[in-house]
């Protein structure tokens, strides 16, 4: 069996001098990876979520702005850097709520700012671009000590934990946020079986999580996620570890929707919330949650499954697809930079200001 720590999937490469993206619509019956050679095929991947997961769309991302400057300059070398800012531009309304896109894009923005005249553009963007890539893979494997580390000290009675959606090697650089500590904290032996929570109505976690855990040999149940409530009332459960898409400056929460509910259920049952994102994924800009932009989806992602339509034609849809969970209902965020307790707008800032810790 490989270790987890081996058997990092990926699904972002950057190969043959193109951006490939293993599309995850498909998985896990099908494992089809798509070639992208332009901006408006990255844009069309991250908004159609053949790539989804907050730090996998900033890497998209900051790759798509490599493709911009190489096709750009071959159309037109005078207007090339506002040819390729309305590229960035472009990139930057493909999805609206994990700011890792932003992050990322903004510092594409500050590469093409120092770009030097003795090396080719492209090959500067594109380091720029793979580094953000392997400092992401990087920042998980801190996480995953980090957050391994924090369930050794609690040490909780019950062995279970449950995550949602998919915050895996498919969401990131590779290993992933949530389930990167899910990962440490099974290769140390502190965790019996993980509980997946289906997520609809994407189903990341039917379908992403459980390939994931499952090629990694990860003892995984998966459920409705409507079954997480009694599943906590048995005292099975000793963490709820989740990742995120946006945290702001006070440490309130957005990720998949459903998260909110599971942090109500954790605090009523006495089980402890974990959030795992890198520093990447907060806004310093926003002091709270109320302001985070929710992505709404189509309502043919509730109706239907496959394209199976199973609702009435005229029934009204709601499809918010993140939801916030405020700072008091979190016990722990594990970052790269540190574990910060109880959120906080104080913990946060000292948090924010140290140096990365790998
Ligand atoms: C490691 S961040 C993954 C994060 O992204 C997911 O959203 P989506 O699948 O819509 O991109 C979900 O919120 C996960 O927690």
């Amino acid at each position: 069996m490989v270790s987890p720590q081996e058997n990092s999937v990926s699904a972002i490469e950057w190969r043959d001098d193109s951006l490939w993206l293993l599309d995850q619509r498909l998985l896990p019956l099908e494992e089809v990876w798509l070639q992208h050679q332009d901006v408006d095929a990255v844009v069309a991947s991250i908004r159609d979520m053949v790539v989804r997961g907050a730090p996998a769309i900033g890497i998209t991302a900051a790759y798509g702005v490599v493709i911009a400057a190489r096709n750009r300059r071959n159309e037109d070398a005078y207007h090339w850097l506002d040819l390729v800012q309305q590229d960035i531009d472009a990139l930057a309304a493909s999805r609206p709520t994990a700011v890792n896109l932003f992050w990322a894009l903004d510092q594409m923005r500050r590469a093409l700012a120092r770009l030097s005249d003795d090396e080719d553009p492209v090959v500067q963007l594109l380091r720029e671009a793979k580094s953000i890539h392997e400092a992401d893979l990087a920042a998980n494997h801190t996480m995953g000590k980090l957050g391994a580390g924090l369930i050794a000290q609690y040490n909780m009675p019950a062995r279970g934990v449950i995550t949602h959606c998919n915050t895996g090697s498919l969401a990131t650089g590779g290993y992933g946020t949530a389930l990167g500590v899910i990962r440490s904290a099974w290769e140390q032996k502190l965790i019996d079986r993980v509980f997946a929570g289906e997520t609809r109505p994407w189903w990341q976690g039917a379908r992403l999580t459980a390939w994931e855990l499952t090629k990694d040999a990860i003892p995984t149940t998966l459920m409705a996620d409507s079954v997480a409530a009694s599943l906590m009332q048995q005292g099975s459960i000793s963490w709820v570890i989740v990742g995120a898409d946006r945290i702001t400056a006070n440490g309130d929460v957005a990720n998949k929707i459903g998260t909110y509910s599971l942090a109500v259920l954790a605090k009523h049952h006495g089980v402890r919330f974990m959030v795992a994102a890198p520093t990447t994924t907060f806004d310093m800009e926003l002091s709270n949650g109320r302001d985070i932009p929710i992505e709404e989806r189509g309502p043919e992602e509730v109706v239907a499954v496959k394209g199976h339509r199973l609702a009435p034609e005229n029934v009204d849809v709601y499809n918010p697809v993140f939801d916030v969970t405020p700072a008091e209902l979190i016990d722990a965020i594990v970052t790269e930079q540190g574990v910060v307790e109880r959120p906080s707008l104080a913990g946060i800032a000292q948090l924010m200001e140290k140096p990365a810790l790998h």
